[in-house]
């Protein structure tokens, strides 16, 4: 956001002579015209079109609560040629909540998605702080809160183009693995999964502030709202006296369809919408990417693009950005399902069960926005029926409609035999079988999920499986409590919205995160005595909580055999005659020797690499830095440009964005592969003579 450049001194005085008239101007015309708290602006009838706006004959100012346009608001100049020309005329949350957060009111907005409550935060933030002159030297002035970084890098953008005639300076901030965090979506952001974040923030943040919160699905607790310190909010809910809980203009059916066939109804969906933009929700990500990378085997003839949370961010921004521009079928988990503006999806379909109501309402709410015609599809399976139930008796109601499924096209087969074809994919299957499985048993709506209905089998089939996963989970159930499952299963939050929730503590957990079980080392029963098996699954929930074994020596591997059981160090080498599993010590030296040599070779060709590496960046930044100086010299020589066009050259932006560097994660892991290779021989070493000492004593 910049302010356009004055070509010399006198020019910026004076320009600093009006901006200060016109916040005076503004602030008198607030003052006078202040609606009373808890009036809804909605209710006064807007002035004649023509009547006059800001400053009257008579001295007064125009009123502004009940308005229609932007540019009857008691907002500055620079905002309105922002808004212009494409938003002209309020939508009726902005109509609503506009007067009463422009003159510094905190607000608890809800609007049904699509309806514009991006603008409803974003003018007052601009606003605000234009009126406070606020400058980079004050700080931080305001944060806005969003659950994922496509809507914070969505509410940036809206932010840089409705404030770019300001002097404003705006970050994005974006985090790694977890978020950073706007405050839209407010429900979301208040839950549980959000709580340490949220709190740390809210814990640095002045007492004295104007909050504003907002959500299609809006939380009223009392104890969330307490811990924001809203001041006397005014609850602006412009839908609340609605027909509907979902946008008039969307089409809404569900379907009947039975576990296993549901990827050959997707199939079928797809290939009967060619030229639709088409947004898909599963599960998990590992749905994600099995159906994703299947399908795009398999040729749709359409465009096929995935978003999950376990994507790179800047991959996950570019796909965000493709899909607004392209007709094309997007796979992703909940990370699309709240406050993303996908221009023109024709379909939103969903074929995993959402977990609840407001998650329904916000994934439909990808179409059919801001007066835009759209369709939804929802997949239920026979044993979720009572989910169809639910939507259909919520209140204000969700106009959803039962639709007969034809016989769909199966891909069965074909993904069968492109599992033997592409055998990296038989893993893909693998996970996305156990964690959507998985997923429904943590579910915490028992009414509509219930893994125990399912057809197993028929699923593994459906995906391509010619074996069946072991499900072990659901063999804990029934003889270990609950809380071991939590242990295996507690993660660090990332911005994946498919969490589920554990039924009896109540934990959150996400299914994406939940371990895959059927690649969970097994018991070895040659090795171990069978009184030892229960020890041993507690030592392997042990080590998955802590991740990083410390006490492993560094360097060593785990190996399985085919049924994923471990094989104890040093089995290969046990005395094959004998059969009693007895080695001889000579044996072992002569293997260990080997690996010693053959580790030296390794570590010198890291060693070689990493050189190169580093080698490569240093060229890189030489080169870069030539250019810049060439650049630099090059603007030099020119005698044209006023001080701020130099500042501008200097500093050619104001707003930035702030990724993760991957590029530095690079050299950190080389530098930490070094490090822990320089330990690794002796390490090595020392710990496979303590093994023989402890075998043979
Ligand atoms: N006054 C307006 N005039 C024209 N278009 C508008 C107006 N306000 C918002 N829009 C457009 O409507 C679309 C939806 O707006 P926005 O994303 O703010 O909705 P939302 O209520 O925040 O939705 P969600 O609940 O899904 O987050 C956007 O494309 C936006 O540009």
């Amino acid at each position: 956001m910049r302010r356009p450049k004055p070509k010399c001194s006198g020019a910026r005085k004076q320009r600093r002579l009006s901006e200060a008239q016109e916040i005076q101007l503004l602030d008198s015309w607030i003052e006078a015209g202040i609606p009373d708290p808890g009036t809804n602006p909605l209710a006064i009838s807007p002035p004649p079109h023509d009547a006059p706006i800001g400053r009257t004959k008579d001295g007064g100012f125009s009123p502004y609560a009940g308005v229609r346009f932007f540019r009857q608001l008691p907002i500055s100049q620079r905002t309105k040629d922002g808004l212009a020309p494409k938003y002209v005329e309020m939508s009726d949350i902005q109509r609503a909540s506009l007067p009463h957060s422009l003159c510094g009111r905190d607000i608890l907005g809800a609007a049904k998605t699509g309806s514009g409550k991006t603008l409803a935060f974003v003018i007052p933030v601009i606003e605000k702080l234009y009126r406070a002159r606020w400058g980079p030297e004050d700080g931080v002035g305001s944060i806005i809160i969003s659950p994922t970084k496509e809507l914070a890098g969505q509410l940036f953008a809206e932010l840089k183009t409705v404030g770019k005639h300001h002097s404003l300076s705006a970050g994005l901030l974006i985090g790694g693995r977890k978020d950073i965090l706007v405050l839209d979506e407010a429900d979301r952001i208040l839950d549980a999964g959000f709580k340490t974040e949220l709190d740390a923030i809210i814990s640095q943040l002045p007492k004295r502030r104007q909050t504003l919160l907002f959500s299609a699905t809006q939380t009223k607790s009392v104890k969330d709202l307490a811990r924001l310190s809203l001041k006397d909010p005014e609850y602006i809910s412009v839908h609340a006296e609605s027909v509907t809980a979902t946008p008039e203009q969307l089409t809404q059916l569900a379907i009947i369809v039975p576990l296993d066939q549901k990827l050959n109804l997707l199939w079928s969906f797809i290939k009967a919408n060619l030229k639709s933009k088409i947004l898909v929700f599963l599960s998990s990500c590992k749905q994600v990417k099995y159906v994703y990378e299947v399908f795009k085997k398999l040729r749709p003839g359409i465009p096929l693009k995935c978003l999950h949370g376990r994507m790179k961010q800047n991959v996950r921004m570019a796909t965000y950005l493709q899909f607004c521009e392209e007709t094309s079928v997007l796979f992703s988990t909940d990370v699309a399902s709240r406050g993303l503006d996908f221009s023109a999806v024709d379909w939103v379909v969903q074929v995993d069960c959402p977990e609840d109501i407001p998650a329904y309402i916000h994934r439909v709410g990808r179409t059919a926005r801001f007066r835009n015609a759209g369709k939804s599809l929802l997949f239920l399976m026979p044993s979720e029926k009572e989910m169809f139930t639910k939507l259909r008796a919520v209140e204000p109601k969700i106009p959803i409609k039962l639709k007969k499924a034809k016989e769909p096209v199966s891909v069965s087969a074909l993904l069968a035999s492109l599992l033997v074809k592409f055998p990296s994919m038989q893993q893909l299957a693998q996970r996305a079988f156990v964690t959507y499985l998985k997923s429904i048993f943590l579910q915490k709506d028992k009414d509509v999920f219930d893994v125990s209905k399912l057809p197993i089998e028929d699923f593994a089939v459906s995906l391509g499986l010619s074996v069946t996963p072991k499900l072990r989970f659901l063999k804990r159930k029934s003889n270990v409590h609950m809380s071991s499952i939590e242990t295996t299963t507690e993660v660090e939050a990332s911005d994946d919205k498919s969490k589920v929730h554990n039924i009896n503590s109540q934990a959150t957990v996400r299914s994406d995160d939940v371990e895959d079980d059927v690649l969970l080392p097994k018991e070895s029963p040659s090795f171990e005595p069978e009184g030892d098996k229960a020890e041993l699954s507690t030592r392997i929930l042990k080590k998955k909580k802590l991740k990083i074994n410390m006490h492993r020596p560094l360097g060593t591997r785990v190996k399985y055999d085919d049924d994923g059981n471990v094989i104890p160090p040093l089995a290969a080498l046990a005395d094959k005659e004998t059969g009693d599993g007895s080695i001889h010590l000579g044996t072992v030296k002569e293997r260990y020797e080997k690996l010693r040599e053959a580790m030296k070779v390794r570590d010198k060709e890291d060693k070689l690499l990493h050189r190169q590496r580093l080698r490569d960046k240093r060229t890189k930044e030489k080169l870069k830095l030539k250019k810049r100086k060439e650049e630099a010299e090059e603007g030099d020589t020119g005698d044209d440009h006023s001080d701020s066009d130099e500042n501008e050259q200097r500093n050619p932006k104001r707003t930035k964005i702030y990724f993760d560097d991957d590029d530095n994660d690079e050299v950190d892991d080389a530098k930490a592969a070094k490090k822990s290779d320089s330990v690794t021989l002796a390490e090595q070493e020392a710990l496979a003579l303590e093994l023989l000492r402890s075998m043979h004593s």
